[in-house]
């Protein structure tokens, strides 16, 4: 088997040198070249496993062979070295479709790093039809069909192949940490950790020791040595979920980390390099909290080098139906089918979805418990009223279709007793908004709200947060939106 064969390309002869060195030492074939023109020459006579180029050149800047390597559409990785502290250009080259970067002067922990983590791409990428595997489970996928979903995997599928951070925004509830997981998934380090941390969730005094680890002995408490989120992920992905909310003293310290690529244990004299592709996500406009002072714009910039939209679910309609389907196929006993009778896939097909994917499997779910032999029908969505704020958002009802979103006419029995006011078990399951008044219907909703909130409220009297979840057969996350639906989460 032939050894792998990377393009060095810089003009300094001793840096050209030294980087050659390590690269063979590494049992690695090489080329140099010492100019624009010669690297280009040598991309016309071979192909490379991994290009490395140097940013200032005598005829021009690597940042051109990074653009003309991208636009031949070539399966090589390419990477640029950057002047000391010029963190403008390690952006634009991977805005321009560098595989990675390093800075001046090179580590040569970090070139190795970055190296291996280069010719694992070269690897067949994970075949996107198939579900991925990540210890031992399979990786869920992003359902849907709808042209923006097909874009989105699109998206997903090119930039799993580069370390460029990715910050991805959308809604709650709209899929951003699966998102994360399928660029994970989707790339060369799928077979190493993903790690997701909500940024939100972490007390202050804490996160230091969270992100970066401890020695023993650094705090009362600190019994042993422990690794923190950035080596748990080394080799991997690590994913800022909520990045927002981290508060300004640790956004300086994530600046350093991302921009050494090293970190320091809380306690520890010396620093580690670390390698891990940092994902970030949040439901907030993160621009805004800049402006606001709230967010640092230094990291804003590190951390906004790709940016992914995650559509609302009510801008992609179309995937209602089949996610209905994989939702209902997910939270049905084994062995028991269930689905929905049209109109009430209509229904949904015709509410807004403030709270997205997520509703809509909470939705599901509730639906479930409610429905007579899995068939579902519009009561047992108990989907709420429009909000006036939301109005537009609603699509014009077919004329053959009942009122959907507003529809919520009968109590299922299971319920149990609810004010007379609501409505009647006996009401024909397919009654129409007028034939239930809104009041009914806010009534309705209510009840059940009073009764999510009682038994949250009782799960959590008897312990942690994750007891409550395990007890009540939710996921923490489940859980913490539930608490953040009825304003309870404090
Ligand atoms: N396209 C999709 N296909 C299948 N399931 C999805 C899809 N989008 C979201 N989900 C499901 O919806 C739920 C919420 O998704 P996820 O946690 O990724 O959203 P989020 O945008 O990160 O939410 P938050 O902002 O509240 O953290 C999860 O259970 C997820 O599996």
């Amino acid at each position: 088997m032939t050894a792998p064969r990377i393009l060095v390309v810089d003009d300094e002869a001793d840096l050209r040198e030294l980087l050659e060195i390590t690269l063979l030492k590494m049992g690695l074939d090489v080329d140099c070249a010492a100019s624009v023109g010669a690297a280009r020459d040598c991309l016309a006579a071979r192909e490379y496993d991994l290009v490395l180029t140097d940013m200032r050149l005598p005829d021009g800047m690597g940042i051109e062979l990074v653009r003309e390597v991208n636009a031949a559409q070539r399966n090589t990785p390419i990477a640029v070295i950057t002047a000391y502290g010029s963190a403008d250009n390690a952006v634009a080259a991977l805005k321009a479709g560098a595989f990675d970067y390093l800075s001046k002067p090179v580590g040569l922990d970090q070139l190795r790093l970055m190296v291996q983590s280069a010719l694992r791409i070269q690897r067949p990428a994970p075949d996107s039809s198939q579900p991925s595997v990540q210890a031992g489970r399979p990786v869920p996928r992003l359902i849907g069909e709808s042209a923006a979903m097909r874009d989105l995997r699109a998206q997903i599928a090119r930039l799993a192949r580069s370390m460029a951070p990715v910050a991805i925004t959308g809604e709650s509830g709209s899929g951003k940490e699966l998102a994360a997981r399928d660029i994970h998934a989707h790339s060369a380090r799928a077979d190493k950790p993903f790690i997701a941390v909500n940024c939100g969730a972490i007390p202050e005094a804490l996160m230091e020791a969270e992100f970066f680890g401890y020695r023993k002995g650094a705090f009362t408490g600190a019994s042993d040595d422990r690794d923190g989120f950035f080596q748990a992920a080394n080799g991997g992905t690590l994913l800022l979920d909520e990045v927002a909310d981290l508060p300004l003293p640790m956004q300086v310290k994530l600046l350093r980390a991302i921009q050494e690529r090293r970190v320091r244990k809380v306690g520890a004299t010396v620093e580690e390099p670390v390698d891990v592709r940092l994902v970030s996500a949040t439901h907030q406009n993160l621009a805004e909290c800049v402006e606001k002072g709230r967010f640092r714009q230094d990291l804003y910039y590190r951390l906004n080098v790709i940016e992914l939209r995650l559509p609302p679910l009510r801008e992609r309609r179309d995937d209602i139906g089949l996610l209905s389907r994989a939702l209902l196929d997910k939270l049905s006993p084994p062995g028991q089918r269930a689905e929905l009778t049209p109109t009430a896939e209509q229904a949904l097909q015709s509410y807004s979805f403030p709270g997205n994917v997520r509703e809509l499997e909470n939705i599901l779910e509730r639906a479930l418990a409610f429905a007579a032999d899995g068939l579902i029908d519009v009561p047992d969505l108990a989907l709420k009223p429009v909000a006036p704020g939301l109005a537009d958002a609603q699509p014009a009802v077919p004329s053959h279709a009942p009122e959907p979103a507003t529809a919520v006419p009968v109590t299922p029995a299971a319920a149990g007793p609810v004010t007379a006011a609501s409505t009647s078990p006996a009401a024909p399951a397919q009654a129409t908004a007028e034939e239930v008044s809104p009041a009914a219907t806010a009534c309705f909703t209510d009840f059940l709200d009073r009764v999510e909130r009682e038994m949250l409220a009782a799960a959590l009297s008897t312990g942690s947060r994750e007891d409550a979840a395990r007890a009540l057969g939710l996921t923490p996350r489940q859980l913490a939106f539930r608490l953040r639906r009825l304003k309870l989460a404090d």
